[in-house]
């Protein structure tokens, strides 16, 4: 029995967490669960689940939580950052999935690390802005960081323990987003409605629009270089519209192996808390000859400048990939609030780069002051 606790249970990756747990109640216990403030969904999964504790990161909506709950359930609601630091380090589990968006996710990380929990790692911001003191700690302690996003656990699965030393490439594929084969002139109009239309995949709002505009293989070409300890010029991004290839690895002596199945995050999510085993399920098998033909090509850097600008943040190291990751959450969210423009945020985004003093081999208090600045950055220039 693998114990569990969730950070973010009510978004799109944690309901899927849920899910197969529910189809594998054998296996799985969910022993703690979190959200910002989406109260209605907590009631109802602690109703099915019967979790022994839920934080509410927001305190008004902990407050409206605890006086939702029936006096039958007996459950410890906590709130705040100590909140979800308390669940990541409950002595109850074996595993924190961090479902979380943004990150925020990086204290409660390091705080399961730090008690010697697993991380099954969905939150890629955490590595984004942390990579180096993430692996760094999770050595010392002698914890797995199971990777969850479909890319990292198709390379995962593909090394299937093979030193880092034997990689050669590690090749990303990227759907290419809901404006693939688009004009930067095409997408100078671009609304957020037309941006949250992914062609494969159902996700939350802000990976959504870091698909669209290729931050997300940006921010996930980082997160494969923490994950599996390869440099910058051994990461591929090619493009593959029908998300049926995960990822690839090629390796010393040009053998390359590659990852399969249906677009559905349950399967990432199901390995991650099975590893090392598999567990039976009844998800969609895949069809090839339904599916006939599987295509490839390059991502275009003109129309999709998200792409390079992570590249290069990631070759120039020290602690540009954690402003990188800042100032995107603030101008995703600007543009979900339909206060900017598609190509405003990676303008804002190197605007935010250029400004910043780089620290090498930064501490945890060092990123948290740098998140801090970088919010600050981009809200000023943009209020000017
Ligand atoms: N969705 C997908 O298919 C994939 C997602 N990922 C990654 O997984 C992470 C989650 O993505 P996704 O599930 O799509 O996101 P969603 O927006 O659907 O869900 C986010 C979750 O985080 C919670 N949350 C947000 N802010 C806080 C906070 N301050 N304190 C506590 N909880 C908070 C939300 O709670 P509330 O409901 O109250 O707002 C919600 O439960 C992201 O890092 C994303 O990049 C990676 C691969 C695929
Ligand atoms: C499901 C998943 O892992 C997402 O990160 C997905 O990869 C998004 O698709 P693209 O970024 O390739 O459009
Ligand atoms: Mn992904």
């Amino acid at each position: 029995m693998r114990r569990i606790s969730i950070l973010g249970s009510t978004g799109s990756i944690g309901t899927q967490t849920l899910d197969v747990v529910r189809k594998n109640k054998k296996k799985f216990e969910v022993v703690a669960i979190s959200a910002n403030s989406s109260v209605d969904l907590l009631l109802q999964q602690i109703k099915e689940f019967k979790p022994k504790y839920v934080a509410v990161y927001d305190e008004i909506s902990a407050l409206k939580l605890k006086s939702m709950i029936p006096n039958d359930i007996k459950i410890e609601v906590l709130s705040g950052m100590e909140g979800l630091k308390a669940i990541a380090a409950l002595d109850e589990i074996d595993v924190l999935l961090t479902a979380i968006v943004g990150m925020i996710g990086l204290v409660p990380t390091l705080t399961a690390i730090k008690n010697k929990k697993d991380i099954a790692l969905a939150n890629k911001e955490t590595l984004v802005c942390a990579g180096d003191l993430v692996m760094s700690e999770a050595k010392k302690h002698n914890v797995k960081i199971l990777p969850v996003d479909s890319e990292h656990s198709a390379i995962f699965q593909c090394l299937n323990g093979e030193q880092n030393k034997e990689i050669e490439t590690i090749i990303l594929t990227a759907s290419g987003g809901p404006f693939r084969g688009k004009t930067k002139q095409d997408l100078l109009e671009v609304t957020k409605n037309q941006a949250l239309k992914h062609p494969n995949w159902s996700m939350g709002r802000k990976i959504s629009i870091d698909s669209s505009t290729l931050m997300n293989k940006g921010l996930e070409v980082i997160e494969a270089k923490w994950l599996f300890g390869v440099e910058h010029n051994q990461i591929d991004v090619v493009v593959h519209p029908q998300s049926i290839i995960h990822s690839m690895v090629q390796f010393v002596d040009s053998s390359v192996m590659a990852q399969l199945g249906c677009p559905d995050m349950r399967l990432p999510i199901q390995y991650a808390l099975s590893y090392p085993n598999r567990t039976i399920n009844d998800f969609e098998r895949l069809d090839l000859a339904k599916i006939a033909t599987l295509t490839f090509e390059k991502p275009n850097l003109e129309t999709f400048p998200c792409l390079k600008i992570a590249y290069e943040s990631l070759k120039m190291g020290g602690t540009y990939c954690a402003v990188l990751n800042s100032a995107n959450e603030v101008l995703v969210n600007e543009f979900l609030e339909d206060k900017i423009g598609f190509y405003d945020i990676p303008y804002y985004i190197e605007k935010t780069l250029e400004a910043h003093n780089s620290i090498e081999n930064p501490s945890l208090e060092d990123i948290l002051e740098i998140d801090k600045w970088a919010r600050s950055f981009v809200k000023n220039i943009l209020t000017k």
